[in-house]
C-alpha cells in the first residue's frame, strides 16, 4: 500500500512566535497509504506543524504541500479529515445528530452520517447524547467527524489523551483500521508505546526540530553493544575516534556502546586493527521508550533552539 507517492511534504517548514521557534526547519516527508507516527514531548511543536498543515497558521518560512497542493487550498481540504483542536460536539444533542449537524456545514452529504459512525464503532450509542458519552466515545466521535468527508489524508493530533487503557486500545484498533480502508493516516503523540504499536514510520521531534526519522525497527536499531576489550583505554580511546560512535561507557569492566546495529562489524575491526583483543561481544536490545526518551531528555544547560 505504501508507495512512493508523497502526501505531505515539507521543507524547512518553520514557525516562529516572537523569538520562539515553535517548529525550526523541519523537513518530512510522508506517503500515501502510510500510517505515519509524529512523536514529540509535551511542547515540542507537533500542534503547531500540524495546524501549518491545515493552512491554520501561515509559516514564518519554508514550504509544505499537503495533497500536492498548498496547505489551506479548498480543493484538498475537502480531501483531509482532521482531529486537532477537540471539536465543539453539542451536549444535549445525539451523537447522530451532533454529526449531522457538522455534515451539513461542510457541505457533505447527510448519507455519510452511518458510515463515519459505523466505522468508530458508536452506531449503537448513535442515538444517545452526546453528554452522556464517556470520554473515550467523545473521542471516537471526534474521530468520526474526522471521518465526514471520506477523507484520503486523517490527521489526529494526540486523539488518546485523556483516554483509559481500554479506550486508549479501540482508539488504537480504530487508526490501524483508517490504515487498512487505504487512508494515509498522520497520528501525533508522545506515547512511543503506543505510536510503535500502530506506525510503520516516526519522525520524533523535540523542541521544533526533527530529532529522529525511520520505521519502527530503524529507530529500534539504535542499540548498545557490549564489549569485552582489552586494553580497555585503547579500546575507547579507538571507539571514541570512530565518528558514528555517540557515547562509550565503561560498566562492571565491559564497555558499553551506543551504536547503530550496522557498524557491528566495524567497530570490532577498528578495535582489531588497534591491537585490541575483543572477547566478547553482546548486543543489547533497546526498548523504543528508551530511545525515544534519550532522543528527548536534554539537561537545559545549552540555550533552547530559540
Ligand atoms: N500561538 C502561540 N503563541 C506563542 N507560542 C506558541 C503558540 N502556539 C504554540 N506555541 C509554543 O510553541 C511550542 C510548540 O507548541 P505545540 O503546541 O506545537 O507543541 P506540541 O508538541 O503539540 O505539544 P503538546 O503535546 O503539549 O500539545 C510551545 O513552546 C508552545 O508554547
Amino acid at each position: 500500500m505504501t508507495g512512493s507517492d508523497p502526501v505531505v511534504e515539507l521543507r524547512d517548514l518553520t514557525k516562529k512566535y516572537g523569538q520562539l521557534a515553535a517548529v525550526d526547519g523541519v523537513n518530512l516527508t510522508v506517503h500515501r497509504g502510510e500510517v505515519f507516527g509524529f512523536l514529540g514531548p509535551n511542547g515540542a511543536g507537533k500542534t503547531t506543524t500540524l495546524r501549518m498543515l491545515l493552512g491554520l497558521i501561515r509559516p514564518t518560512s519554508g514550504d509544505a504541500a499537503v495533497l500536492g497542493v498548498r496547505p489551506g487550498d479548498p480543493d484538498a481540504l475537502r480531501r483531509i479529515g482532521s482531529l486537532i483542536e477537540g471539536p465543539g460536539f453539542y451536549p444535549y444533542l445525539t451523537g447522530r445528530t451532533n454529526l449531522r449537524t457538522m455534515a451539513r456545514y461542510a457541505g457533505v452529504p447527510a448519507s455519510n452520517v452511518g458510515p463515519a459512525l459505523e466505522a468508530v464503532g458508536l452506531a449503537d450509542r448513535a442515538g444517545d447524547k452526546f453528554g452522556t458519552y464517556s470520554l473515550g466515545m467523545k473521542q471516537r466521535l471526534g474521530v468520526a467527524a474526522a471521518l465526514l468527508k471520506d477523507p484520503e489524508l486523517v490527521i489526529l493530533d494526540e486523539p488518546t489523551n485523556g483516554l483509559d487503557p481500554q479506550g486508549m486500545r479501540d482508539m488504537r484498533e480504530l487508526i490501524v483500521d483508517l490504515g487498512r480502508q487505504g487512508r494515509t493516516v498522520i497520528l501525533s503523540s508522545h506515547l512511543m508505546g503506543e505510536v510503535q504499536q500502530i506506525c510503520e514510520r516516526v519522525a520524533v521531534i523535540d523542541r521544533g526540530r526533527i530529532v529522529r526519522e525511520g520505521t519502527v525497527e530503524q529507530l529500534r536499531g539504535d542499540t548498545e553493544l557490549e564489549l569485552v576489550a582489552t586494553p580497555s583505554d585503547v579500546a575507547v580511546a579507538t571507539l571514541r575516534a570512530l565518528s558514528f560512535v555517540d557515547d562509550v561507557r565503561t560498566e562492571a569492566g565491559c564497555l558499553l556502546v551506543k551504536v547503530g546495529t550496522r557498524h557491528t562489524a566495524e567497530i570490532t575491526r577498528a578495535l582489531v586493527h588497534a591491537g585490541v583483543a575483543v572477547t566478547g561481544v553482546r548486543r543489547t536490545e533497546r526498548e523504543l521508550e528508551d530511545v525515544f526518551f534519550d532522543l528527548t531528555t536534554h539537561e537545559d544547560k545549552e540555550l533552547s533552539h530559540v
